[in-house]
This record gives structure tokens, C-alpha cells and sequence, in this order.
């Protein structure tokens, strides 16, 4: 299995601000690496550079120690062994599924084209449907060939550029599904960019999220939003509360906020003013009862699975937002506790992006 290595990539457009300033990303041989970003923020721009269909003014990309852009090498697309699915697939539309699928396996006997042709059907779990035409299947099987299609030749990197969009939300998650077994099948390396976070960190392995042409944060889904790197980061990946907060003495992992006092996930170094960040499922709403951090509700949205509670606070700027589960206990106006759960992260500032796009 081969790993990817992105090193201090630069690119910009013409004399505007570099898109790319300095990208890092490594993802180990075998893993799902998302790539997530806002729109405008150069994860096509990093993709395009990865496939080689744009040479970056500097910096490298090497997979499995084979450099294929750098000073002095550039490699022809079509010799980077990197398969991509695009938006919409994108399959030949004159060209039976079959023959789609063959399409990057020149040089291969006829027999053994055959036989991988079939494989990687029965792989994306349609087997049987080589002879179809592409306007014969339905989005979700579109987008399943043109997997198929770029994992034939047996690729060391995959490349899959928000290959979800055109899906509805019903047919998404089965295709994603689908999608993430074959590639674990297959055992190859890939990088999905997506501008969508459940996607992003349901799907993948790593997380990398981009921010001002940089990685602003890799790490485990997990990770990325239980720790988040920073209160950008956190309210790009889910939704978040912030709050100002008090670190408590030196070498204790709690602080006080206007929520009460709240256990952090380790102890502040710095600063002790700073801002707690937790997760809306990190709160909960509790009968207002005497000494307890007590707000009123002012707005209740139904999600189906949950629902998102907003709360006033006293002594807070903003209102907070609390999931909640079951039914709502409150309605818009009443009264309501509000109990802290868990360990918040603790952040000394807010980082103000650049704006993307
Ligand atoms: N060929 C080009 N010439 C000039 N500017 C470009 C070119 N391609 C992209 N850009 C600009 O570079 C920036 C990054 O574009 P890119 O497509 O990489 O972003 P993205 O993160 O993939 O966005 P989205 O999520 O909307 O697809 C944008 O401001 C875009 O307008």
C-alpha cells in the first residue's frame, strides 16, 4: 500500500493571492483521507495538482516515494498510476459500461481485460450490467462505474472529486457506502474532497480540513471534532458553542463560565481569559432549579432524530444552542436549567480566516 505525500505546495492563479500556500498533507497508505474546505479555498486546485493536470509553483507530491510533481519532475497524467472519479462520473456516454470500465486497461489481453472488467462490476456491486448503456443507469450506478473505471487499472492513489453532489440525500449515503467498501476492498489510497461535513467525517479515515490554502487540521473524524484545532475549525466541521471562560489555577483542567464551571480536556497553558468550546450535545436542559445556570428559550427546531434547542443565557453575548434528543421539555419562552456534560476544548483566541472563494 503507498502512501501520499503533499509537501509546501504553492499554487496561485495569476498575480492574485497564492490559492495554494504552503500545503502539507500526508495520508498513509490504504487510508480514506476527506479533504474538506470551504468553497473557493483550493481543494479542486490541490486535487488538479495530485492528478498532475496543473504544475504547482512550488512544493512536491509524492506517492509511495515516487515524487511526480516537484522542481524539476513533472509526470504525465496518464503515468501517475491515479485514478479519478469526477463530479457526475462522467462516463462516456457512447461507450457501453463495460467498455467505460476497460477504458484505462489498453495493453491488457483481451481475456484478462474481461475478467478485470467483471471483478471490478462485481466489486461496485454491479455485476451483470456490462451491457447497459450509461443513460440507463440511475445516478447512484453512474457514479459506482466510474469507481469501477478508475479503480481497473489498479490505481496506487484514488482521487475523488465531490463525487456525491449530483446523488439526492437518500441515494448518498448508500453510494458512500458502497463507495468506502470498494475502496477498502481494493486496499487503495484515496483522497475525496467534499464541501460536506457528515460526509467528511462518516466516510473517511482522516479529516484534513483547508483553510487559507493550508491544512488548518488532519486527524481522525474523531479527533477533528472532539479536538478541534481551533473555533474556526470546530464550527466548520459541526456546530459549536463558544464561550468566554476562566481558566481556573495554574495546572487545573477546568474553568469558569458563564455555564458554570466546566471540565476542559487539558489544562490551559497561557492566557487564563480564553474561550470554552463545546458541542450543542454537550448541554442539557435541566428544571430550573435554585443555583443552577438557568436561560429561556427562545426558538425550538425538529430535526426528526433530534431536536436543536436555542437558549439565552444570562451573562452571555450570545445564545447557546442545546441538541436534544427526546422531546422537547420546553417550549419557546419557558424557562429551563442548563447542565455542561463532558469536557469542552479550550482555545486563548478566535482565528478570523481569510476569506475563501
Ligand atoms: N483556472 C483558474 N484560473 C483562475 N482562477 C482559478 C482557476 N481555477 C480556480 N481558480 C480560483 O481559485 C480559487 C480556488 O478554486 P478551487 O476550485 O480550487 O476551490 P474549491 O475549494 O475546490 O471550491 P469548490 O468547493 O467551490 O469547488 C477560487 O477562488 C477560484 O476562483
Amino acid at each position: 500500500m503507498t502512501d501520499l505525500q503533499i509537501k509546501g505546495l504553492v499554487k496561485a492563479y495569476g498575480p492574485e493571492a497564492a490559492v495554494l500556500d504552503g500545503l502539507d498533507l500526508t495520508v498513509p497508505g490504504g487510508a480514506l483521507a476527506a479533504v474538506l474546505g470551504p468553497s473557493g479555498c483550493g481543494k479542486t486546485t490541490m486535487l488538479r495538482i495530485v492528478a498532475g493536470f496543473l504544475r504547482p509553483d512550488a512544493g512536491s507530491v509524492a506517492v509511495g516515494g515516487r515524487v511526480l510533481s516537484g522542481p524539476g519532475a513533472h509526470i504525465a497524467p496518464e503515468r501517475r498510476r491515479v485514478g479519478i472519479v469526477p463530479q457526475e462520473g462522467a462516463l462516456f456516454p457512447h461507450l457501453s459500461v463495460a467498455r467505460n470500465v476497460a477504458y484505462g486497461l489498453s495493453g491488457v489481453d483481451r481475456t484478462a481485460r474481461r475478467a478485470r472488467v467483471e471483478k471490478m462490476l462485481e466489486l461496485v456491486g454491479l455485476a451483470g450490467y456490462g451491457e447497459r448503456m450509461p443513460h440507463e443507469l440511475s445516478g447512484g450506478q453512474q457514479q459506482r462505474i466510474a469507481l469501477a473505471r478508475a479503480l481497473a487499472p489498479e490505481p496506487q492513489l484514488v482521487l475523488l472529486d465531490e463525487p456525491f453532489n449530483a446523488l439526492d440525500s437518500a441515494l448518498r449515503a448508500g453510494v458512500r457506502d458502497d463507495v468506502r467498501a470498494a475502496l477498502r476492498a481494493t486496499g487503495a489510497t484515496a483522497v475525496l474532497v467534499t464541501h460536506d461535513q457528515q460526509e467528511a467525517l462518516s466516510t473517511a479515515d482522516l479529516v484534513a480540513v483547508v483553510r487559507d490554502g493550508r491544512i488548518a487540521q488532519c486527524g481522525t473524524p474523531e479527533d477533528v471534532y472532539h479536538r478541534p484545532a481551533d473555533p474556526w475549525v470546530a464550527g466548520f466541521v459541526g456546530d459549536a458553542v463558544l464561550v468566554s471562560g476562566t481558566a481556573d489555577a495554574a495546572g487545573a483542567a477546568t474553568a469558569a463560565t458563564a455555564l458554570g464551571r466546566v471540565p476542559l480536556a487539558a489544562a490551559p497553558a497561557g492566557p487564563r481569559e480564553g474561550l470554552v468550546l463545546l458541542r450543542p450535545e454537550q448541554l442539557r436542559l435541566t428544571d430550573a432549579a435554585p443555583g443552577e445556570t438557568c436561560g429561556t428559550v427562545t426558538d425550538v427546531r425538529f430535526y426528526g432524530h433530534d431536536a436543536m434547542a436555542t437558549v439565552t443565557v444570562e451573562g452571555l453575548d450570545a445564545p447557546v444552542d442545546v441538541r436534544v434528543p427526546g422531546p422537547v421539555p420546553v417550549r419557546p419562552g419557558g424557562r429551563t436549567g442548563i447542565q455542561v456534560t463532558g469536557e469542552a476544548t479550550w482555545h486563548p483566541a478566535v482565528v478570523s480566516p481569510r476569506a475563501c472563494g
